[in-house]
């Protein structure tokens, strides 16, 4: 199997940052929070999972040039003002990676743990191999308790290869809205590597299963996912395109990828994005989801019908938005998107 010891090793990461992340989200402490220049919620667990999965990463594959392109980097840690916060992530990192008793792991000082956030600083693009990571994906979500995701994925010569979604809180049964809910139990890692299907496991390694996406074909029986917060996806817009369509249900509101996660196994149909005018989408809020749902057998393609290029560097340009279905389906909802998309450009 090709990109086989990536895979074991993006799988090995991704568990691990997730389990400092429960470890957060259960203690949650408003002092945890702070705010960055964007005024986004960063918190203690974003920096962690981000240096937990780089100093993974480089140390499963040491024979490999090593380049990250991650969300963050220590810009605000450095420097006074930074230190308490530094502190607390250099004892969780070092409390998650001993409690996990790994071959040969020797305590990491607060210097190990920069470098490594900062390792995360690759610009990516079409050539080499590039590791492709968000943290946190949904830290609205995580803040809030609900959804949030570790989604690392694998670029080589600008194509995403690998893909890895690590969702502590997404429950193992369906939440599709048309779905009778069945059991509480919650942690989900998918996987995907090119040409070789998606998979979902429970976060603790067991009963591996392959995931397809819906084959529904109409509409009707079709639920859709879009983002928790309207800030980042027009709530109305995709109102009026699955109208269109003749979408009855109500839509299902989830932070971060789960959203792709969900649909790769088939809880809903459609996934829907629409940001507001003038935002860049980035490349590690999309790399992971979308090798996971089109292994799936999913499309994922920006609102003029355009595959997804991961190539480009750090952002992800895309006309008006990211919509993702069945095969089936994909040809309707384009036309849906259209149509809603030039109402909205004439009512302006
Ligand atoms: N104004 C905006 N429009 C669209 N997306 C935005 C946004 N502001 C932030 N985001 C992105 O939306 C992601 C969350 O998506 P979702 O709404 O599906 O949960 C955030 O990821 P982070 O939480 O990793 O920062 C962030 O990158
Ligand atoms: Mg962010
Ligand atoms: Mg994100
Ligand atoms: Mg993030």
């Amino acid at each position: 199997m090709a990109y086989e010891k990536e895979l074991a090793a993006a799988k090995k990461a991704a568990t691990l940052a997730a389990r400092l992340c429960q470890k957060v989200q259960k203690a949650l402490l408003q002092s945890d929070v702070h705010s960055k220049s964007d005024k986004s919620p960063v918190t203690v667990a974003d920096y962690g999972s981000q240096a937990i999965v780089s100093f993974v990463l480089e140390g499963e594959l040491p024979s490999e040039p090593f380049s990250l392109v991650a969300e963050e980097d220590s810009g605000d840690l450095r420097g006074e003002s930074g230190q308490e916060t530094l502190k607390r992530i250099t004892e969780l990192v070092n409390d998650t990676l001993t409690s996990e008793a790994l071959d040969g792991f020797s305590t990491l000082t607060a210097e190990d743990i920069t470098r490594a956030i900062d390792n995360g600083k690759s610009e990516g693009g079409s050539s080499g191999r590039h590791w492709v990571l968000d943290p946190i994906d949904g830290t609205k979500g995580f803040l809030r308790g609900d959804q949030y995701a570790i989604a690392l994925a694998l670029l080589h010569e600008g194509k995403v290869v690998l893909g890895v979604l690590a969702c502590p809180n997404l429950p193992l049964a369906s939440i599709g809205s048309n779905q009778q809910h069945s059991g509480n139990e919650v942690g989900c890692l998918f996987f995907a590597t090119v040409g070789e299907g998606a998979y979902m496991q429970t976060l603790d390694g067991s009963s591996k299963t392959r995931v397809h996406v819906s084959a529904t074909e109409n509409p009707e029986e079709a639920s859709f996912f879009e983002s928790f917060e309207a800030a980042h996806s027009s709530h109305d817009l995709s109102k009026s395109i699955t109208e269109k369509l003749g979408v009855k249900v109500p839509p299902v509101r989830i932070d971060s990828q789960a959203k792709y996660g969900a649909l790769s196994r088939g809880d809903g149909t459609i996934y829907l994005r629409f940001p507001h005018k003038g935002y860049r989408e980035k490349i590690w809020d999309h790399a992971a989801g979308c090798i996971v749902v089109t292994e799936a057998g999913g499309v994922a393609t920006d609102a003029a019908g355009n595959p997804l290029d991961f190539s480009k560097g750090r952002f992800l340009d895309v006309a008006s938005g990211i919509i993702v279905t069945n095969q089936k389906l994909m040809p309707q909802l384009l036309r849906a998107v259209k149509e809603s998309l030039n109402e909205k450009a004439s009512s302006l």
